[in-house]
């Protein structure tokens, strides 16, 4: 018998989400390298269970009891060979955009706050101020969910607005290669800090997953809109429900005050989605990921 993955059962969820939210798997454990992976997936399968990944959880609202796998992506390891960086899937975004303006090394500027991981800014396409994690990326590695491992070049990555062709149902992300280019260390630093100067004035602190929703497609004037202008002209900064509230600073980020729950959330999601489509026949998708077994009732999720 294999013993080498620490496999829990019942495991509460809500530490791993940024939000705070989230009730208790049927299985959880921690991937510190490939072979943890692969005895996740047999195990899973062993159990009829699906597999879900996580990373920082800076992006995922996690329901009251998911029957599922979760499989936290610990690995952390980094390579730095040239211009290019190496980073396993559990590598913070800041710690890349850190090592980048140690070795001189411009791209990856965008990423000096973002709370997430490479694994989970691979499988969304992450971005920030017009920039985004494909931007930069060679080639994604992987394994699929029979346990094959494929190396992914990005000339075969399709992406749009935080998606690629990369689903997690299919694909877990063990290593991201990034390509980056020499510039100016003074000059690469100034740009990471105005940044970040921009996120802390623009952005609130707190228990939040950042953006709810995606930014939809203005045809008129050819760009992305903000959902937190929609949400904002809705009425709905500071709008509550239970222990949950649209940020007075950006109303795109729902924040948990403290004992807000998975459904305060999603009545939240619901009134944006509902108001916003009335006031400006505009349909909000969500950005968040939803781990649960089943949101049937919450039609907007899947509009
Ligand atoms: N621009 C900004 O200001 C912000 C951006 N973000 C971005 O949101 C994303 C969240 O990152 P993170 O917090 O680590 O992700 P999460 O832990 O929140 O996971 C989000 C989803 O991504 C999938 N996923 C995560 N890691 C992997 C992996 N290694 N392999 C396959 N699937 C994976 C999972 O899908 P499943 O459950 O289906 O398996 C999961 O539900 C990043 O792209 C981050 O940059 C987040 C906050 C702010
Ligand atoms: C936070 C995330 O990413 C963020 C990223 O940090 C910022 C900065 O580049 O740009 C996107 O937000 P965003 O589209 O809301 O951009 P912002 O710069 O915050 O806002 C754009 C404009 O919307 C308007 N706005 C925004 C919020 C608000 O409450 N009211 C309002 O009117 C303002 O005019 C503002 O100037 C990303 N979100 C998406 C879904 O694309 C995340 O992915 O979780």
């Amino acid at each position: 018998m294999r013993t080498q993955l620490d496999i829990q059962n019942n495991y509460l969820l809500k530490g791993h989400s940024t939000i705070r939210i989230g009730g208790v798997c049927s299985h959880f454990a921690e991937a510190s390298n490939e072979n943890s992976i692969m005895e996740a997936l047999e195990y899973a399968y062993s159990k009829n269970k699906k597999v879900h990944v996580i990373g920082a959880g800076s992006n995922v609202l996690i329901g009251e009891n998911p029957d599922t796998f979760v499989l936290k992506m610990v690995m952390r390891d980094v390579e730095v060979i040239g211009e290019k960086i190496i980073a396993k899937a559990g590598v913070y975004l800041p710690t890349i955009s850190r090592i980048a303006l140690c070795h001189g090394l411009t791209g990856f500027e965008w990423a000096s706050a973002i709370p997430g991981t490479i694994g989970g800014a691979a499988i969304m396409n992450a971005g920030a101020y017009d920039t985004e994690f494909f931007d930069k990326v060679e080639a994604v590695t992987g394994i699929d969910m029979n346990g094959n491992k494929k190396t992914i070049p990005r000339s075969d990555i399709e992406t749009s607005h935080r998606s690629s062709n990369i689903h997690p149902e299919n694909f877990i992300v063990t290593e991201v290669s990034i390509l980056l280019q020499k510039g100016d260390i003074g000059k690469i630093e100034k740009k990471m800090l105005e940044y970040t100067s921009y996120r802390k004035r623009t952005q609130p602190k707190g228990l939040t997953l950042g953006s709810t929703f995606m930014q939809s497609f203005d045809f008129t004037r050819g760009t992305g809109v903000s959902a937190g202008y929609y949400i904002d002209q809705c009425g709905l900064k500071g709008f509550t429900v239970g222990g949950a509230s649209f940020s007075k600073i950006h109303a795109n980020f729902i924040m948990n005050q403290g004992g807000g729950t998975f459904s305060d959330v999603l009545d939240l999601m619901e009134q944006a989605y509902y108001r916003v489509q009335e006031k400006f026949g505009v349909k909000l998708r969500p950005e968040v990921k939803i781990l649960a077994d089943s949101l049937l009732t919450r039609k907007f999720v899947s509009n």
